[in-house]
């Protein structure tokens, strides 16, 4: 028999994982007869999950098992049918990134505290770009109206003001992840945490199969103090997610009701073998609930082709001033 352990997985390459095992960093990689197997029964190891394998002094361990997950972010992924993309996993708190100035949405800030909640993580509200915010108490007050009791900080990555509000968060074992929209400040708000220039920290190299070195980036950062930061690509693409299709977070059971409906395109307007007008009879669904469905997912509808189209218009600037260079897009973020 051989020896079990548990381990934290910190990177995931093509095939290998990082994994923290008793404080020493090991690779592993998946046990194939457990994970590719038809109808295999355990969700793919990501970053911060917790696993078990078999140890191996010789080489790769395997990971013959993903333990449970106290919090995720996942989408739906059109990709895979019905399957689930996992995003972030096992985070305590989600801190949710809102500017002051340009990217002030109420109704955005909404939605992502909806998927916060949701996610099992606890979320803090980051009001960011502080040395330059205007009507900052206005603000403010409109914000706690709709925060409902969850914590509101207010910060600036420049001038360092309002960052000792984030302590009790960022405590050693605790782990965070960032949502917000692009350009409200993400990268240089993990600069200031971990008080050193990110692009330069956070690359790996890695050997691929025909021995050339690939360039990825680091996704899980530890603060000196011990605490964690997932930065994931998912996660910047999630706060673009929310805002489009909200409706798969903030009414999960009206999706669930949705997919029952006897047709695919059922309209919910008295078709027969509709599950929605069969909750609404049932009471299980209040007319209210569905009412506001009906108009939040009007207005996300709108609210997303008007970002696609601010998208459109950056990225355009953006490319002129520079061949598509990521650097480049995180600073005109900033500019709208
Ligand atoms: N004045 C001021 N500017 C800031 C602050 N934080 C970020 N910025 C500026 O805002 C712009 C966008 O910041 P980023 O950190 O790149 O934003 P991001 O959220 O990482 O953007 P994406 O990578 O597109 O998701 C940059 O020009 C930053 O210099 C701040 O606290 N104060
Ligand atoms: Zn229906």
């Amino acid at each position: 028999m051989k020896e079990r352990m548990k381990g934290f997985i910190t990177a995931v390459h093509r095939e290998r994982y990082e994994v923290k095992v008793n404080g020493e960093d090991l690779y592993a990689r998946l046990k194939a007869g457990i994970y590719f197997i038809d109808q295999c029964e355990e969700e793919f190891p990501t970053i911060g999950d917790n696993v078990e394998l078999e140890y191996n002094p010789l080489g790769d361990c395997l990971i013959i098992k993903t333990l449970e997950r106290k919090s995720a972010f996942s989408r739906k992924d059109p990709d895979v049918g019905m399957g689930e993309q996992i995003i972030a996993v096992n985070f305590d708190y989600v801190f949710i990134l809102m500017s002051l100035n340009y990217d002030f949405n109420l109704k955005r800030l909404e939605r992502y505290l909806t998927a916060s909640w949701q996610s099992g993580g606890q979320p803090v509200i980051v009001l960011t770009k502080a040395d330059i915010a205007e009507e900052t108490e206005e603000k403010l007050e409109l914000v706690k109206q709709i925060a409902m009791g969850t914590d509101i900080c207010m910060v600036s990555a420049v001038t360092g003001e309002g960052m000792e509000q984030l302590k009790p968060y960022l405590e050693p074992d605790k782990t965070t992840v960032f949502l917000g929209s692009s350009g409200v400040g993400k990268s240089t708000f993990t600069n200031y945490l971990l008080g050193r220039e990110l692009m330069k920290t956070g690359e790996i190299r890695e050997d691929d199969s025909k021995g050339h070195h690939t360039t990825t980036h680091r996704q899980l950062f530890v603060l000196d103090n011990g605490s964690r930061i997932i930065d994931t690509p998912g996660m910047r693409e999630l706060g673009m997610w929310i805002v489009d299709d909200g409706m798969d977070f903030s009414f999960s059971d009206i999706n669930d009701l949705i997919m029952q409906c006897r047709f695919s395109n059922c309209t919910h307007n008295g078709e027969p073998g509709c599950a929605v007008a069969q909750a609404m009879e049932d009471g299980t669904l209040t007319e209210k609930r569905w009412k506001n469905y009906r108009k939040i997912q009007k207005e996300s509808k709108f609210q997303a082709a008007k970002e696609s189209r601010q998208q459109a218009v950056v990225r355009k600037k953006s490319n002129k001033k520079k061949q598509g260079h990521f650097s480049k897009m995180n600073e005109t973020g900033g500019e709208w």
